[in-house]
Order: C-alpha cells, then structure tokens, then sequence
C-alpha cells in the first residue's frame, strides 16, 4: 500500500474553535489540491491549551469537529488523522484523536494516555482508557498524542500488534525541538515503522513551539521535515517497506518478552 501524506503544520487561534475550523477548512483544502491520500492537522487545533477555559470550549460529545472532519475527508477523498480535539464528556474533557476516513465513518478514537504535567493537562483533562489501534485501507495503523511518544512501551505495544505506520500529533513546544526530532526517529527506528508526526508552529501565552513535523521511514530515514513556520510537508510512504525492514533486521521475532 503506498499513500500520498500531508501534515498541516499551523499557528492555532488560542482559545478560538470558530476561527480554528475556518483555518482549517481553508488548509485542508489547500492541501486536497495535491491529491494526498491522508492528512494530517496537530494536537488541539480546535482550542489550543486554552486548558481554563475549555469547559467553555471543548467541543461537547466531540459532536461539531466529528461532522466537520467527515465532511472534509468525504469532500477531498482522503483520509483525515483529524490531530485531536478536546472532547467534552459527563466524565470529564478528554485529548482527544479522531480518524475518519474518506468514505467520511469514523476510523479510529484514542484519547490521550499520558497527560503532560509540565503543562498543566493533569489539572483539566481526564486519561484516555483505550490503546490508539485504527485500520485505513485494512492496514493497522496506531495514533498518539504527543507526550506519548516519550513512552516506548506504549508504542511497543501497538507494533507488536503489527501498526505499521505510526501518527503522532502533537504541540510540542521549541524547548526541547531536539527531544522531538530525536524521540520520533528513535521510535521509527526501534520499531521499523513509519512514523507521521504533525506539530503546529507559532506560539501561545505561555510556550513557542517547534513545528518541525516529520515523516520518518522504518529504516530512520527522515522523508519529509518542516521548518518552524506554517507549513505543509508531504511525502508518499510504501507500507511494503516495513515489512522489508522487519525481514532484514527481524527484532519483532527476536524479542524475548519473556525477560523484560
Ligand atoms: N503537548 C505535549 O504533550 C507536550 C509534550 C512535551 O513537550 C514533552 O517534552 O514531552
């Protein structure tokens, strides 16, 4: 399975779903114009870390961003990792990652697992109870939300299900640029996996952040890599490729889980 992949790495409104959406329609459709197969758009783009005021907000039962990815993929022919959204529930608000595809149903849901303490998630949002599984075109796929990806076991446990190419959406602040870029590709690496990873640019009232979106090949290779403006990367991945990689270096078979 070969696709076409576009990140849509943007400055999000602080605090402004309405404008958020309209910005996103605009790039979406903008990045439809080069026929991609998946598009990918960042954590939070709906709110940003608005955290104190998304009981306000968060979009309730997720109700008006599901819609409006549906429409969008089912408008483009393209699947959407629809970055994540705060999900506003009668158990709390979630970080929550949609996947519709391009027949516009829902492919996958997976709330954040790890929430970041350093910037405040643990105070306003709820964990995520489910892993981040989701099929596209019948290939398994995994999703995860930026913090996670400092947690190998978390990912382990999603390519020894066999995901073969790994989204990563994310707000990862221009910091620790160097932790981003080095986490992801130690993680396509370790797990001979495609890794998409969509960051936003600009900033907010409290962080910078790195942009900096990658799409890195099993093998580590880095196929596409934005700067830290507004920017939309792409790159055609071959799922093929995966299993070349886990042929030549067989890790998968080779683990000895029985020691760990
Ligand atoms: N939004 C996040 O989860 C940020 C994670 C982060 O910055 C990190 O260093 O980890």
């Amino acid at each position: 399975m070969k696709w076409k992949i576009a990140c849509i790495q943007f400055d999000i409104a602080f605090g402004n779903p309405e404008a958020n959406i309209e910005k996103v329609c605009e790039l979406v459709k903008e990045a439809g114009k080069d026929n991609p197969d998946i598009i990918v758009l960042p954590e939070l783009w709906s709110t940003g870390y608005d955290l104190g005021r998304l009981d306000k907000i968060a979009d309730s039962g997720g109700f008006v961003t599901t819609k409006f990815l549906k429409s969008l993929a089912k408008e483009q022919n393209a699947h959407i990792v629809g970055g994540s959204i705060a999900k506003k529930t009668n158990r709390g608000i979630y970080n929550t990652m949609l996947t519709v595809n391009k027949d516009g149903e829902v492919a996958g849901e997976y709330s954040k697992l790890h929430l970041f303490r350093l910037m405040d998630e643990h105070h306003f949002l709820q964990p995520g109870k489910t892993d981040g599984m989701f099929k596209l075109d019948g290939e398994n796929c995994a999703g995860f939300i930026c913090y996670d990806i400092r947690f190998p076991e978390w990912i382990r446990a999603h390519t020894t299900k066999n995901a073969k190419a790994i989204f990563v959406v994310a707000e990862w602040p221009l910091a620790r640029v160097e932790h981003w870029r080095t986490l992801l590709i130690a993680r396509a690496i370790e797990n001979q996996c495609y890794v998409i990873a969509c960051n936003r640019s600009g900033s907010d009232p409290k962080n910078e952040f790195a942009g900096h979106s990658m799409i890195i090949d099993p093998w580590g290779e880095i196929l596409a890599e934005a700067g830290n403006g507004a920017e939309t990367i792409t790159a055609t991945i071959d799922l093929a490729k995966v299993d070349e990689v886990r042929k030549q270096i067989p890790i998968f078979e080779d683990r000895r889980p029985q020691y760990y």
